[in-house]
């Protein structure tokens, strides 16, 4: 093609254009195949173009080396005008063809010598043909760079894509193993979850067959002991009508022994009457002659055996008196010693066998005095059996000593002597005989019953005295003996009424513990407008737990958990109250609230008084969760939040705003006036949405909010109440402690609700604008009724959603909280039918059951949730976060 090319050989040429060198080139063996251009990109200008037909140069120079090599262009050349090739030999023979040399300077010197010397002018034509050859070459090195620039782009956009997505893979692989991690961790978190429902699904089940149990096992123990106090109240009864007729029969026994004794006290001094008159008959007839004297004495004799005979009758009733006492005695003591039947021990048997105890003692007391009756009846035999043997040794020595004058006046006085102690002893055998049996004295000789006759008649007398007296001392024991009893008496029905009281309160407690509302119920003292129209009270309070209204109908019992009459302080009430605020610590939702009439008192128990000298349960309730806050923030980290709202024409409203303020406000936003909504969320936690909540850190701090609350409020005068309360005024304290051992998080609610109270227009005078609050309080308050009514009669359908009011308290009623109700009321009689219809509302609070839980969990649990929220908010999640 360039000329002679023949037996071509491998080699290196440079190209010259117009005197500049423009490229290398590289000869290509072997010789006879079609040549082809290879260049380095070492050009700027487009070689092609410059080639083009119509720009031919006038006169191309080739210089070759002995023999043409082909010729492979390695590059496009700029336009030619003087074309050189330069030969360089090889300076190795059979070298790669392949092999390249640089253009040194030295080199260029060597080539310009040689082509000095090689210097082959081509003809025209040819060196057009040339050049249209090299241009078509040229082409086909364009379309093959241009090839190799696509396949190079293809590549190249293959390999961005291969690393995007290489790129794109690693992420995802990274995102996957995340994923995978996190399901992995939800899977161990979910089995554990799952083990734990099943640890607890057993656990609910043994206890709620425990709790069966023990309910069985309690309504056993209910029927048992109401059983015994059954049995122990007819044993009572049976026992203190024996008792009392025992008393009775021992009482009149002693009344009759006295007017009996009297009876034969007055028998005896007749008989005295008799005797004296005898013995005077006798004097007079000692100076007739000794027949006479006999005669007239068996005469007197006879006629005083008259009297005697009433006498001896006498005492043979007296006898058998005694012996009937003596006989009911006997029994007595019989029955004291008769065995016990075996009876179920009711829980006032102690009292029972106290009683018994005391009759024991009794009837004791009794037979001892038998016996030192019966052992003075001895003595006293013992020694009138002496005397009378002293006095028959002294009757013989007188008879001996007849002659001896002087000494006879000494025996006469040592003889009377002994025959006064002999006589005395008579008496004292006859009187106690006489009260012991009632026998009569028999008396053997004349003289003797004379003489004993005659002081009979004196010293009987002594002796009725004396058993008159015992009789009295005994009558008077027997009088204390019946005190004792009556002692006993009130003892037992104060046992009694102690042993119901724990009855009520154990009651209670039990209902508490299933879950139902707790209602207290408050009596307010007698207020000056009630007493200025007379202050007639209606309503007691019986014990701790039950108050008593008098209605036209008869008396009327209510039973609560808990009864505070007017003179309960606020303190008193707080006590049983306490215990809810620990609950909204330990994560509970907890509601207090106050229901009533009108001037009932629920602002003073819920807030207190004006000046706060007897602050009510919402400042109190401050303090004490403050108090429980401080004692615990070592164990625990807590965060407490606060809203307040006033329920006003059945509109809900933020007290942290004031009302002016929003008034102002509500202009420039357009009249947007700030809408707050009840809200509940999964669990059934009633909240406000749109409501402001502040969080808090101290109780000073809340309750300066709440002094702000109050300000807000809208509280007017109306005739019932100076001060009343136009609106529901709602609080909720949230409470979330983290619990710092072992990262459990509880959230507790405490909600204070303080209601307006239902009002009768005609009462309070309400007019206009107060009218239409009474009419939205007593609107509310009738829905409030209605839910009450629904929740307490187990109905399918609960009307929460009729007021704003019951919307509020939906988790407090029938909910998922611990719920209080303090009732209000009133003790005037003006007032009674409110008070009846306040407290058979609070009757039916009571039957409600709640079913409080505790909002708490575990530290995976909040972790996890803080992790979903991170993944939310789309915020990135370390492995070692979860
Ligand atoms: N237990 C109490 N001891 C002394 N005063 C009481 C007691 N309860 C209420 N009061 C007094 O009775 C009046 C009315 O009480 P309060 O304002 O609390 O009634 P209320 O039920 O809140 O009425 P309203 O529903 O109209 O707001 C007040 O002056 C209050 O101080």
């Amino acid at each position: 093609m360039y000329g002679n090319s023949s037996g071509a050989e491998n080699g290196s040429y440079s190209l010259t254009f117009l005197g500049k060198k423009v490229g290398r080139h590289r000869a290509v063996a072997p010789a006879g195949k079609q040549r082809a251009w290879e260049t380095t990109n070492d050009c700027s200008e487009d070689p092609v173009a410059s080639l083009r037909p119509g720009r031919v140069p006038a006169a191309v120079q080739v210089d070759l080396p002995g023999s043409v090599p082909e010729l492979k262009d390695e590059r496009p050349c700029p336009i030619i005008h003087n074309m050189q090739f330069n030969h360089y030999e090889n300076t190795a023979a059979g070298s790669s063809d392949s092999q390249l040399l640089d253009c040194s300077d030295a080199d260029q010197a060597t080539e310009d010598e040689r082509s000095q010397n090689v210097k082959i002018y081509i003809p025209y034509n040819s060196a057009e043909l040339c050049i249209t050859q090299i241009a078509e070459d040229m082409e086909a090195m364009k379309r093959t760079h241009q090839e190799m620039l696509q396949e190079l782009e293809e590549n190249f956009q293959i390999t961005a894509r291969e690393n995007h997505e290489s790129t794109v893979r690693k992420i995802r692989s990274h995102y996957q193993n995340k994923l995978n991690t996190l399901r992995r961790i939800l899977d161990i978190y979910q089995e554990k979850v799952e083990k734990k429902n099943l640890d607890w699904k057993t656990r609910v089940v043994a206890l709620t067959a425990q709790n069966e149990q023990l309910l069985a096992e309690q309504a056993a123990e209910k029927r048992r002991s109401k059983e015994e106090a059954l049995q122990w109240h007819r044993e009572k009864s049976k026992m203190l009508e024996l008792f009392s007729n025992r008393l009775d029969a021992l009482h009149n026994h002693q009344t009759t022994t006295l007017q009996e004794l009297q009876m034969a006290r007055q028998e005896v001094g007749k008989v005295q009457e008799m005797l004296m008159a005898s013995s005077e008959d006798q004097q007079e007839a000692a100076e007739e002659d000794e027949t006479s004297e006999n005669k007239r004495q068996i005469a007197a004799c006879k006629e005083s055996d008259l009297p005697l005979e009433g006498a001896k009758a006498r005492l043979e009733e007296l006898k058998e008196s005694l012996h009937q006492r003596e006989r009911e005695l006997t029994e007595l003591l019989e029955a004291e010693r008769s065995p016990v039947p075996a009876a179920p021990q009711p829980p006032c048997t102690v009292l029972l066998s106290t009683v018994i105890h005391k009759a024991h003692v009794l009837c004791s007391s009794v037979a001892q005095t038998r016996a030192l009756l019966d052992q003075m009846v001895e003595d006293n035999k013992a020694t009138l059996v002496e005397a009378r043997e002293r006095l028959q040794r002294a009757k013989e020595d007188r008879e001996d000593r007849s002659s001896d004058k002087e000494g006879s006046d000494e025996y006469e006085s040592i003889f009377s002597l002994l025959q006064e102690t002999v006589r005395e002893y008579e008496v004292s055998q006859i009187a106690l005989d006489l009260i012991r049996t009632g026998e009569c004295p028999v008396l053997k000789d004349g003289d003797a019953a004379s003489e004993l006759e005659d002081t009979v008649g004196q010293e009987s007398t002594r002796g009725n005295t004396e058993g008159a007296k015992s009789v009295g001392q005994q009558f008077l024991v027997l009088q204390d003996q019946l005190k004792q009893v009556k002692e006993e008496k009130k003892k037992i029905i104060e046992n009694y009424t102690s042993e119901r009281t724990m009855r009520k309160k154990y009651y209670n407690m039990v209902e508490d513990m299933k879950g139902k509302i707790r209602v207290f119920c408050r009596i307010r003292p007698v207020s000056r407008t009630e007493a200025a129209q007379g202050g007639t009270t209606v309503v007691e309070k019986i014990d701790d737990y039950s108050v008593t209204v008098e209605t036209p109908r008869g008396p009327r019992e209510f039973l609560f958990d808990k009864v505070f009459s007017g003179d309960a302080s606020q303190e008193d009430l707080f006590h049983d109250t306490n215990r809810l605020i620990q609950l909204a610590i330990d994560g509970y939702n907890v509601c207090i609230f106050a229901y009533g009439q009108t001037g009932s008192g629920k602002t003073f128990t819920m807030v207190g008084d004006k000046e706060q000298k007897n602050p009510g349960i919402i400042p109190r309730s401050f303090n004490a969760m403050f108090d429980i806050i401080q004692d615990n923030n070592t164990k625990f980290d807590f965060k407490v939040s606060a809203y307040m709202l006033e329920l006003y024409n059945d509109r809900l409203q933020d007290l942290f705003v004031s009302q002016a303020g929003e008034a102002h406000a509500q202009p420039q936003s357009h009249g947007q006036a700030r809408r707050v909504e009840i809200k509940r969320n999964r669990k059934g936690v009633v909240f406000a949405q749109g409501a402001e909540t502040k969080e808090v850190s101290n109780a000073q701090e809340l309750y300066a909010l709440f002094q702000q609350a109050c300000a807000n409020r809208h509280i007017s005068a109306t005739k019932m109440n100076v001060e009343s309360s136009r609106s529901h005024l709602i609080i909720g304290i949230m409470v979330e402690s983290r619990n710092l051992t072992n990262g459990s998080v509880s959230t507790g609610k405490l909600s204070l609700v303080d209601l307006a109270g239902s009002e009768r227009a005609a009462k309070t005078g309400a007019k206009d604008h107060q009218l239409k609050e009474a009419n939205s309080i007593n609107k509310s308050l009738s829905a409030l009724g209605d839910v009450i009514s629904a929740l307490s009669a187990e109905l399918p359908h609960v009307p929460y959603r009729n007021s704003k009011l019951t919307q509020v308290m939906q988790d407090s009623l029938g909910g998922n909280a611990k719920t209080l109700m303090i009732v209000n009321i009133s003790p005037s009689e003006c007032n009674l039918d409110e008070t009846l219809t306040s407290l058979i509302y609070a009757t039916r609070v009571k039957a409600i059951t709640n079913n409080a839980q505790r909002n708490v969990e575990s530290k995976e649990i909040a972790l996890l949730k803080e992790v979903i929220m991170k993944l939310r908010s789309g915020q990135t999640v370390e492995e070692e976060d979860a």
